[in-house]
């Protein structure tokens, strides 16, 4: 069947990975890329499709409601997959209400807008809402996020993406819009912008700059590759059922401080550097305010009825990950210009 498919966020981390797979594994799919091209979306995260006939860019803002209309008219989309959103918790302590703007009013528009336009005929239609574990809170040492964990959200960031999910529900009960939301794990991978964790302390290490490890490195995330998310994407948008929620997550905890270790080892290797070396710009800095201790996702729904599962080990992904970003020391060098600058040095000041 042919589509056509609206992906919103297709410059940034998770959404190049997206458009690159729906764009590359369905040449008969119609696939328009809408991202606001902000701080973190990046035309240069596509370079190697961009020119694939059955790929669109749009640049634009999903809190324009007539900008949206007038795309819904243009392109007659029968999917949507919404991935744009303002996604650093730490950006969100700083400023909340840009992450209200667009990750709840966008995500209202981008709603309202697939109502009007689908509204007499909502078969094979569907509004896929691309959200987060952190909905769900912070875990003690112990138990899983379930797709039942009731909402929990602790920092503006994941407040705001709480409010997405609930207004996606609301869109399905009151108007019976088709609707899906995924819950994911942190990624990691390839044109992860240099402020998450990861990508920041390959930048840092190479540079030869001080690691920063929140508080005493003790809260405990669970890492997926990045291309792994795009899979479970691609599976729950042909196979989910309408009005579900899946949880995606690769069963990979680990505390940051054991995860930094382990980077700087593989970073030793590979600049062949005396092992010990880059674990010396370890530094502990001042906590994050709120910082949720421990986040753990129970992906077995996604497995079972969909038959989705991770491809790689963490070890693999993250060698693969670290050989990524020495080998494009420009993308590198092009996004830590600019903005995010200005970022750091305004973050370091404040310690
Ligand atoms: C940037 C930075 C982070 N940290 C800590 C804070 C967290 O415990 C952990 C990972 O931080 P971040 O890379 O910012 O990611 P985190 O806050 O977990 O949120 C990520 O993962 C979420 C999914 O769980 C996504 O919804 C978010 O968009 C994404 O940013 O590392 C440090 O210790 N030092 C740092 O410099």
């Amino acid at each position: 069947m042919k589509r056509r498919v609206l992906i919103t966020g297709g410059a940034g981390f998770i959404g190049s990975h997206v458009v690159r797979l729906f764009v590359t594994k369905y040449p008969d799919y119609q696939i328009v890329n809408l991202d606001a091209l902000t701080y973190a979306g990046n035309l240069e995260n596509l370079l190697d499709v961009k020119d694939l006939p059955n790929y669109i860019f749009e640049k634009g803002d999903i809190t324009d409601e007539a900008f949206i209309d007038q795309l819904f008219g243009k392109y007659q989309f029968d999917g949507v997959i919404h991935l744009a959103a303002e996604s650093h918790v730490d950006r969100s302590i700083m400023d909340p209400l840009a992450f209200i703007r667009t990750n709840v009013l966008g995500t209202a528009v981008l709603l309202n807008t697939a109502r009007k336009y689908w509204k007499d005929n909502m078969d094979d239609k569907l509004f896929y809402h691309v959200s987060t574990d952190e909905v769900y809170g912070s875990l003690g040492e112990e138990g899983f996020f379930h797709e039942t964990t009731a909402y929990d959200p602790r920092s503006p960031y994941s407040a705001s993406k709480a409010s997405s999910d609930h207004f996606v529900m609301a869109y399905y009960h009151t108007y019976h819009l088709p609707v899906i939301i995924s819950n994911c794990s942190n990624n990691y991978g390839s044109h992860h912008f240099p402020e998450k964790l990861i990508p920041l302390a390959i930048h840092n290490i190479k540079n030869n700059k001080p690691v920063p490890v929140y508080g005493k490195g003790e809260n405990v995330r669970d890492w997926l590759y990045v291309n792994d998310h795009a899979r479970a994407i691609d599976t729950i948008f042909h196979k989910g059922r309408i009005g579900e929620t899946y949880n995606i997550g690769g069963f990979n905890e680990w505390k940051n401080i054991d995860l930094i270790q382990l980077l700087c080892r593989i970073m030793d290797q590979k600049l062949g550097r005396p092992e010990g070396t880059s674990a010396q710009l370890i530094t502990f800095v001042k906590d994050r305010a709120g910082h949720d201790l421990r986040y753990a996702i129970d992906a077995t729904k996604l497995n079972k009825e969909l038959g989705w599962e991770p491809s790689l080990q963490f070890e693999e992904g993250l060698e693969k990950t670290v050989d990524w970003y020495l080998t494009n020391e420009e993308w590198l060098q092009h996004v830590t210009s600019g903005d995010y600058q200005n970022y750091y040095q305004e973050q370091y000041q404040k310690r």
